[in-house]
């Protein structure tokens, strides 16, 4: 395939190193190279496989509208832009464009999700309170994580709940520290996921461009990761 990342930094590095490992040709754009999302004309994006976008939140929404408006394919790691997320989906069905979005493209993530879900749906109106916990590297600019968002809104629509606090800590370069509590007067049931490095994420976003890359449509990583 012929993979284009948007991003260089701390994620994007890495994805590009995994997606030549794995056989692809890779071309990079950082920041300087892309203002505005200005490099992402049509014939350039048509030059492109998958387009995978690492970057960060104003720039993630500019970047998808020049490539999902050409009905090009993307996997978009980045959080922090999901308020915009109704918006994307109408333009990847009027484009016939392809596009799959995730808060966490790890596979242990993902299992933890489930997890959570189960316990939220055994231990509904069962006197448990769920509480949630993320620590990210200190230039993590959304806050709280996508993952965390993620994992309340889980917990909420299976135990029946209006909200369930998240508290962020921000503390030197922790790739991604997730946990779920339920604590009850009797008991304490935990759920923790911890990312020793950033591969895990860069694994799933290259196996996600290569699932869409024969693939049209709107998919969120949580229901496809397990057809990789
Ligand atoms: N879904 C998942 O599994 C994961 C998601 N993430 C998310 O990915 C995003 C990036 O995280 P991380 O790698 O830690 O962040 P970094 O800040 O390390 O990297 C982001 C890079 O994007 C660059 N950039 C900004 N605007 C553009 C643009 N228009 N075109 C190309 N490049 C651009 C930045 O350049 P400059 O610094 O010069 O502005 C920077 O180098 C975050 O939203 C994070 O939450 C992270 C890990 C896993
Ligand atoms: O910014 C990060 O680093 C990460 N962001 C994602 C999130 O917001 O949940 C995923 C992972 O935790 C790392």
């Amino acid at each position: 395939m012929r993979v284009l990342v948007l991003g260089h930094g701390k994620t994007g590095k890495l994805v590009a190193e995994v997606a030549a490992e794995r056989g692809h040709s890779v071309h990079v754009l950082d920041a300087k190279e892309n203002p505005n999302a200005s490099a992402l004309t049509p014939p350039f994006v048509a030059g492109f496989d998958v387009v995978i976008d690492f970057t960060a939140p104003e720039a993630v929404v500019q970047n998808m509208r020049a490539v999902l408006a050409t009905g090009a394919r993307m996997v978009v790691g980045t959080t922090g832009w999901y308020h915009r997320l109704a918006d994307a989906r109408g333009l990847v069905e009027r484009k016939e464009a392809g596009l799959v979005y995730g808060t966490n493209f790890s596979v242990g993530v993902q299992v933890m999700l489930q997890m959570a879900k189960r316990m939220g749906e055994l231990l509904k109106n069962a006197g448990y309170e769920f509480s949630i916990e993320e620590t990210h590297h200190v230039t993590k600019l959304d806050s709280p994580s996508g993952t965390a968002l993620t994992l309340a809104n889980v917990v909420k629509s299976a135990a029946g709940l209006a909200e369930v606090p998240i508290k962020a800590h921000r503390m030197g370069d922790a790739a991604g520290l997730h946990v779920l509590q339920a604590k009850s007067a009797a008991d304490k049931l935990v759920l923790t996921h911890e990312a020793h490095s950033r591969r895990g994420f860069a694994e799933g976003a290259v196996r996600a461009a290569e699932w869409l890359s024969t693939r049209k449509g709107c998919y969120d990583f949580q229901e496809i990761y397990t057809q990789m």
